[in-house]
This record gives structure tokens, C-alpha cells and sequence, in this order.
């Protein structure tokens, strides 16, 4: 069962996010710049909004790394908001004198709930009368802490089991990447470097001119992106429960990211639309000892002839390339803005619009890659254990050996 616990806390205009992860072993090598590196990878993407340009994320360490590896205890990391000083009174922790805050234009109450966000459910459950303490928490602004935890996720997964995670965006509004193209660990530069991150220039352009078209309309986009595992063992998860499947854990955890509302395995819905014939991925022998194929996968003398099971069968990794897509809605906060009832007076109204992301959607692809990583990171310690990061690589390499070739 599951080894790691991780949590993050934090609100999107508070003094910081924070983040825990617990269960990792000794050795794993982690480091504020590599961090920082994979945030400002999160911060990039045409079609973010005015917050990303003036805001810096702040790492530091605040336990279970030193000198640049892990030390086996909870590791907490800690992303400054550079924009707290703005918001110092409005999201202070203790009582401000109230006459002070309804002076304050940055309090005004957000009464005219967004729809498409947390604010209008969020408020009816949690008793506000105004969708600020609901939006601070279900603001993107969290994916931040997921990251962090994800690039130490990242770096495990790489000591250990050399698993890569990458990501790219395949889909985004009306545009299309073509179907089949996957990214390898080094295609990440050039993706990163995309304006959208797609492999594909063609589309790359036309889903930069989706992004002009909404911003000209006033509209906001969603899109789909791909993350790929290269080199995962065959055999993490399993099918023995439904909460210990590889694919339900993957599947909940990029449903757990903010406006992700579907997900596929592989082909995933496709799959139902073809014959069982066209379905599943043969199973192929291969000349035993040979290199591993261009998509990375081990060669245990064992192949398959197509990944549209995108790497899981029974909820266990086949050790071919791991495949995942998940669905992004557009953003909420369409900037024409949406028929909503102003909860104050009952009055028809506009939803509450200062700024915010046309698209996010490349953004969405850097915290898909650190859910995955985190998952992949659980299902490997779970599968190997280990005390220190040597101990869990002897425990990988014993096992890939007694697999063989067969
Ligand atoms: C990286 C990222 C950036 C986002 N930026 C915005 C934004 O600027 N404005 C907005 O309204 N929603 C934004 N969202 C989406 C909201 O966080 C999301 O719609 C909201 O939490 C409700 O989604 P849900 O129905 O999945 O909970 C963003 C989501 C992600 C993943
Ligand atoms: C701050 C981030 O994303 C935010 C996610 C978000 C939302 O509603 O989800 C709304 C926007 O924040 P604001 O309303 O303050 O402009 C985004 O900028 C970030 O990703 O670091």
C-alpha cells in the first residue's frame, strides 16, 4: 500500500504555500535550483495572466534535505508569494480591526460567484457570504506546492528506477496535435521552449492564434495534455484491489488538479469505439538482449506491437512507455463575463472579473508531470521500499534481474 504521504497548505494570496512529503529514503538528491527550475517551467505558456509576469516563487527548505540530499525524514519546502505584501491585511492570519478592512479596495466582497470556479458551493458549504476565503484555496496558485513536491518526486524516480516524466499539450481549443508523437526526456528543452509546449509546429501555431482568437473575444480555452513514463518497470500498482490499480491512482490524481475534468488511460474513450482486435497491444518476442526500443521501453524479450493501453494492464505497468491524458476545462473567469446572481441583493449580475489565464492549459501539463511523478514515486517505493536510496536501487536491480529475459 501507498508509502508516501504529501501534503500542501497555503492560500493563493497568502504569506506562502507549503509542502510536505514523507516516506522518501536517505539520498535522493534535491536542491532549491533544481525546484525553482521546475516552478518557472510551471510559469510558462502563452495565454497566462498579468500575475505570472510580476510574481516570483520564493523556494526554500525548511527540512529533510541537507547538503543536497534527502535525509529520510519529512522533507517541507516553502514558496514565498511575492505578492503577500499587497495582500498583508486582507489574508493576515490574526484579527485586523474591521474599519481598516472595509477601507481596503483589495477586500471588496466577491459576491457575484464565478461560474465554473469553487466560489458559488464553496460558500454555501463552508457559511461565507463572499467567495474570497473559497477562491484563495481553490486557486491554481496551489499547483505551485505540487510541483515542488513533484520535482523531488522527479529526482527519486530517476535515482531509483530511472523513470522520466514528461509532458506535452496535444489538444487546445479547436487545435490538434497529430495523434502518435511522443516526447523522449530530451525532447523537454524544445518543448519548454514552445509557447505552447507542443511537439508539433503546425499545430503549436494554430493553437497560439485558438489563444489570440479568445483573448480578442474576450473568451477563455481548455485543452488535453499527454504525460508519458518512459522506463517504468513492469509491475507497479496492481491488480489485486481497485485503490492499489496504477491507473485508478493516476486517474485520481490528475483529476485532482484544478479544472482537469477528464481522463484517459492511453487510447482511453477511443478504446471503446474499436473492436477487440484493434484494441490491445500484442504481445510480440523479441531477440533477447537487444537494445530497448526509441521510445525507451526495458527488453525483457518481451514487446508489444502498439501503447494504446497506455502502459497499464490489470492496473499494473506493462514496462512500456506509461501513457496518460488529462481533459482541461477553460478557465472560469471569462473576462465576458458569465451570468451569475449577486448573493448580496439576489440581483441578476455579472460574475466578479478582475484578471486572470485565457489558457493555462501548457501550465496544466508541468502539474499533470508532478502528479504522475508523485504517483509513479509512491508505486515504486510501495514495489522496492529502501532506507536509503542505494538500498532501493539494489532492490530494482534485483528484481529486473529475476525477471529475466523471457
Ligand atoms: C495552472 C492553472 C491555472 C489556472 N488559472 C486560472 C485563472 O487564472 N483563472 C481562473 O478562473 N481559473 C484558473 N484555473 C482553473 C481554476 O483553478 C479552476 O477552474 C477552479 O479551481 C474550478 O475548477 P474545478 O471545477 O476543477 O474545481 C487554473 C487552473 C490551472 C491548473
Ligand atoms: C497564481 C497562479 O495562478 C492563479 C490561478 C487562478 C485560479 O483561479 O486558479 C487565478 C489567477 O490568480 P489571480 O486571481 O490572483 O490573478 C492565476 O494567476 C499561479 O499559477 O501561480
Amino acid at each position: 500500500m501507498s508509502r508516501l504521504r504529501w501534503l500542501t497548505a497555503g492560500e493563493s494570496h497568502g504569506p506562502a504555500l507549503v509542502a510536505t512529503i514523507e516516506g522518501l529514503p536517505a539520498g535522493v538528491p534535491v536542491d532549491t535550483e533544481a525546484v525553482a527550475d521546475h516552478l518557472a517551467r510551471r510559469r510558462l505558456g502563452y495565454g497566462r495572466g498579468a500575475r505570472m509576469k510580476f510574481e516570483r516563487d520564493e523556494v526554500t527548505f525548511l527540512g529533510g534535505v541537507r547538503h543536497g540530499l534527502t535525509l529520510g525524514s519529512p522533507v517541507a519546502v516553502m514558496i514565498g508569494n511575492t505578492e503577500w505584501p499587497k495582500w498583508e491585511k486582507v489574508m493576515a492570519a490574526d484579527p485586523v480591526d474591521p474599519e481598516e478592512l472595509a477601507s481596503l479596495a483589495r477586500n471588496a466582497p466577491l459576491t457575484r460567484p464565478r461560474p465554473g470556479h469553487a466560489d458559488l458551493a464553496g460558500m454555501q458549504k463552508y457559511g461565507f457570504d463572499e467567495a474570497r476565503p473559497i477562491l484563495e484555496r481553490a486557486s491554481a496558485r496551489e499547483t505551485a506546492a505540487r510541483v515542488a513536491l513533484g520535482a523531488v518526486a522527479r529526482s527519486y524516480l530517476r535515482e531509483t528506477a530511472g523513470i522520466e516524466v514528461v509532458s506535452h499539450v496535444v489538444e487546445l481549443g479547436a487545435a490538434r496535435a497529430p495523434y502518435g508523437t511522443l516526447p523522449l526526456p530530451g525532447d523537454v528543452e524544445r518543448l519548454d521552449a514552445d509557447p505552447v509546449r507542443c511537439l508539433d509546429q503546425d499545430a503549436s501555431a494554430a493553437m497560439v492564434a485558438e489563444i489570440d482568437q479568445a483573448h480578442r473575444d474576450g473568451d477563455t480555452l481548455g485543452g488535453v495534455v499527454e504525460v508519458v513514463a518512459h522506463d517504468a518497470p513492469v509491475g507497479l500498482g496492481s491488480h489485486v484491489h481497485w485503490d492499489r490499480r496504477l491507473d485508478a491512482r493516476l486517474a485520481g490524481a490528475l483529476m485532482g488538479i484544478q479544472a482537469i475534468k477528464g481522463v484517459e488511460v492511453g487510447d482511453g474513450f477511443d478504446l471503446a469505439r474499436v473492436p477487440g482486435s484493434q484494441a490491445h497491444d500484442e504481445i510480440l518476442a523479441t531477440t533477447p538482449g537487444a537494445e530497448p526500443g526509441a521510445d525507451g521501453g526495458r527488453d525483457l524479450g518481451i514487446r508489444r506491437a502498439s501503447g494504446r493501453s497506455g502502459g497499464t494492464e490489470g492496473g499494473l505497468t506493462t514496462g512500456e512507455v506509461l501513457r496518460v491524458r488529462a481533459a482541461m476545462k477553460p478557465i472560469a473567469t471569462v473576462p465576458r463575463a458569465l451570468a451569475t446572481v449577486d448573493v448580496a441583493t439576489g440581483e441578476v449580475a455579472r460574475a466578479h472579473h478582475q484578471r486572470s489565464d485565457v489558457c493555462a492549459v501548457p501550465a496544466a501539463g508541468i502539474v499533470a508531470e508532478a502528479m504522475v511523478a508523485l504517483v509513479l514515486a509512491d508505486a515504486v517505493a510501495e514495489k522496492f521500499g529502501g532506507d536509503n536510496v542505494a538500498e532501493t536501487r539494489r532492490n530494482v536491480r534485483g528484481y529486473l534481474d529475476g525477471l529475466g529475459v523471457r
